[in-house]
């Protein structure tokens, strides 16, 4: 099961090794941090940035191997944006001579960068940046300027005291012309004293949600007035602009200029299942350990984990865990794909790729999100604690709705891909995930076949019912939008049920990736019998949760939605011998899980005593205040005390 999770042997090895290097490293350890003020925790991630840079460079580690090692360091820093969005702006939408000049420097570190682009006023409306970039023919340079306090650079992670350069998306001045949009490779400090540049106004946002997570992150303030780059330090792969100020765009569509988002995007979807994993994890092994009532003569109570109810709102998730590992596998070799064919110049498959790396991210973030929240309620009161591990990966994982696209703001991305795959059916054959768009008349027609319980443990029959349930959504949205005059209006008035549609469209894509790796590509029968069952508990979990739009849409009867819930409360019982082995699977180790309530010995309550005498509040037992604050009050003798 841990190959199957992992990938490949070869997968599970790399992520293994990674995890122990960091795990037995004392420069990583991470159970201190919430004690830390900003300014400590903020040095404390430099050092760890900068030992693990010096171990990547000591021990030779490969690419892939470098990931995972940020990745077990588990610290939000500078190197994240540089890696995930500097360096792939660069290489997608710069040219061949740009990529020359800047790659070597950003791959050894020689510079730093970070991404630029959500203003103040503006973040999910990309033209609507008003950071200016004004040709300057005289000089040969663009003149980076901040006309107003919202055009203020405003999140850029690493921005505010780390960042050397920064790819600036600004809108591009010509002769007072408009022409969009645009990145800008901008030098923000000086390479020999770290100091801002001439012209430059640097700082951090402040605090941010919780405390030791993604504090360890300088997101940064930056202002323009006036400062001046070289004309070849605008990313000219999509559109140009020569020396005598000619403005010219090349057969690359203007969409590319967002191809770094489709990038980071897919890695969140890939990063979804193991924050999501991780939380499962703790919450799992806690329930085991965790007994409460139904002590029949004088025995022990029973483990929380055998109440169904504890049951219902762990396994989905779990499920969902799995679920999202193997989409976001999915999603991948989707995105190799389309890069590959993108370097090529064929843009051909960019639409759909954009609609599902939007929508999945949108997908699984929000039921991450919720999902963590859900496994600190599923621990009690000592899920609350800091060192359950969970309120942290909480407040580190929560952003992930808002940033690289806001969620709502996404899957309306999503709806615009399907609205036009729809008006499209007469003479264009959707293809790929929108195949199924292209059987309406049977999927609208036909109706649900399932008669008993054991009826729904059929792929077939779920996927049809999947399909079914997101065409007719999606048709009927068409269907309504084609009463407007004015699309635009129409799409605004409908934007709810066209959310709906997306989703269903996207859980879609997740049910169906799930049943299509357990008919392809899994080692081992009883490995493969086991995810079956995870496969059902998440797309009958779903179905259930999601029933109304079933019903709705005339797929499904009553009854058979019923059969369906009564199906899910079978497999309840049979997910719960493996539920142990299922999360091990994840091969989390307990430094990376940094949990008591999580441990993999089960040790939880003598860890926990232990862990309560660890904070600084009991190294003695009268504390500062105590005698300036509350023994004054203890011996006054006020008037109205004595009532
Ligand atoms: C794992 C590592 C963690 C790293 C840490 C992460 C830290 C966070 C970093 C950030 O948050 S960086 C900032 C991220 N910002 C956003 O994501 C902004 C979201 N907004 C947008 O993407 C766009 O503004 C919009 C919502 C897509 C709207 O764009 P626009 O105003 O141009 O409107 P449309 O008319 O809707 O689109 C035009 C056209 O372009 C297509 N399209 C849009 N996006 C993409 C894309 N990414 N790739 C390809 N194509 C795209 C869209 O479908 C339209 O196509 P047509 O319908 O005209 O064919
Ligand atoms: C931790 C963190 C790190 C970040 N790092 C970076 C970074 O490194 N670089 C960078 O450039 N940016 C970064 N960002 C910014 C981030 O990308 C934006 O915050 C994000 O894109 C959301 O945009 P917004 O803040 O403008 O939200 P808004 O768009 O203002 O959203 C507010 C509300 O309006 C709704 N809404 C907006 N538009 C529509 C619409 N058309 N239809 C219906 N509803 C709508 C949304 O659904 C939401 O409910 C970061 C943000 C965070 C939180």
């Amino acid at each position: 099961m841990k190959v199957a999770w992992a990938g490949s042997r070869e997968a599970f090895q790399v992520s293994d090794r990674m995890a122990k290097l960091v795990a037995n490293d004392p420069v990583f350890e991470k159970f201190s941090k919430p004690m830390l003020g900003r300014k400590e925790l903020f040095k404390n991630t430099l050092r760890k940035a900068a030992y693990a840079w010096k171990l990547i460079n000591d021990l030779r580690l490969t690419e892939e191997e470098a990931k995972w090692l940020r990745h077990y360091i588990d610290e939000p820093n500078y190197t994240d944006l540089h890696w995930e969005m500097f360096v792939p702006a660069i290489e997608g939408q710069g040219t061949k001579e740009q990529k020359k000049k800047w790659l070597p420097l950003a791959q050894t570190m020689q510079i730093i960068g970070t991404y630029a682009q959500t203003e103040l006023g503006h973040g999910s409306n990309v033209q609507g940046l008003e950071t200016t970039a004004t040709f300057d023919r005289q000089t040969d340079e663009f003149v980076m300027h901040s006309p107003t306090l919202t055009s203020s650079k405003w999140w850029p992670g690493g921005m505010a005291k780390v960042a050397t350069h920064a790819i600036v998306y600004a809108r591009l001045i010509i002769d007072g012309l408009f022409h969009g949009v645009h990145g800008f490779i901008v030098q923000l400090r000086s390479l020999e004293d770290h100091s801002p540049l001439p012209g430059l106004t640097l700082g951090d946002i402040g605090m941010k949600f919780g405390h030791g997570t993604y504090n360890t992150m300088d997101n940064g303030v930056l202002r323009f007035d006036h400062v001046r780059i070289p004309r070849n330090q605008m990313l000219m792969r999509v559109s140009q602009v020569t020396k005598e100020g000619k403005y010219a765009q090349s057969d690359v569509p203007r969409q590319l200029l967002y191809g770094t988002m489709v990038s980071v995007r897919q890695t969140i979807v890939a990063d979804a299942s193991k924050a999501l994993s991780r939380a499962v994890c703790i919450a799992t092994r806690y329930s085991v350990v965790r007994r409460q009532f139904g002590s029949r003569n004088g025995g022990p109570e029973t483990q929380v984990i055998d109440y169904k109810t504890q049951q219902s709102r762990l396994f989905p998730l779990l499920a969902s865990a799995y679920a999202f590992r193997f989409v976001g596998e999915w999603l991948k070799s989707l995105y190799i794909d389309v890069k590959q064919r993108l370097e090529a110049n064929d843009f051909s498959t960019l639409p759909e790729t954009h609609a599902c790396t939007a929508g999945l991210k949108a997908l699984t973030t929000a039921a991450t999100a919720d999902g963590i929240e859900e496994c600190r309620k599923l621990c009690g009161g000592h899920g609350y604690l800091i060192s359950s591990g969970l309120p942290e990966l909480f407040a580190f994982y929560v952003p992930a709705c808002s940033y690289e696209g806001e969620n709502v703001v996404m899957m309306l991305q999503v709806a615009r891909f399907l609205v036009k795959t729809v008006s499209n059916l007469g003479y264009k054959q959707p293809v790929g995930t929108a195949a199924y768009l292209g059987r309406v008349t049977p999927l609208l027609q036909n109706n649900c076949a399932v008669q008993t319980a054991e009826d729904w443990l059929n792929p077939d029959a779920i996927l049809e019912a999947f399909e079914a349930r997101a065409a007719r959504m999606v048709i009927g949205c068409g269907e309504r939008l084609a009463m407007f005059e004015n699309p635009e209006e129409g799409f605004a008035e409908l934007s709810i049920d066209l959310v709906e549609a997306s989703l269903a469209h996207c859980q879609l894509i997740t049910v169906s990736v799930f049943i299509q790796k357990l008919n392809h590509e899994i080692p081992g029968n009883g490995v493969k019998r086991s995810l079956e069952v995870l496969c059902y508990v998440y797309a009958l979990f779903l179905l259930h949760k999601h029933q109304g739009d079933f019903l709705a849409t005339g797929y499904l009867t009553p009854k058979q939605a019923s059969l369906a819930n009564e199906q899910l409360r079978t497999l309840y019982s049979k997910v719960r011998p493996n539920a142990i082995a299922f999360v091990d699977s994840f091969n989390h180790m307990d430094h990376y899980l940094c949990s008591v309530l999580g441990r993999y010995d089960g040790n939880v309550y003598p860890k926990l005593y232990e862990a309560a005498w660890k904070d600084p509040l009991n190294d003695s037992d009268i504390v500062d205040g105590i005698q300036q604050y509350v023994q004054p009050i203890l011996k006054q003798k006020l008037h109205y005390a004595k009532l």
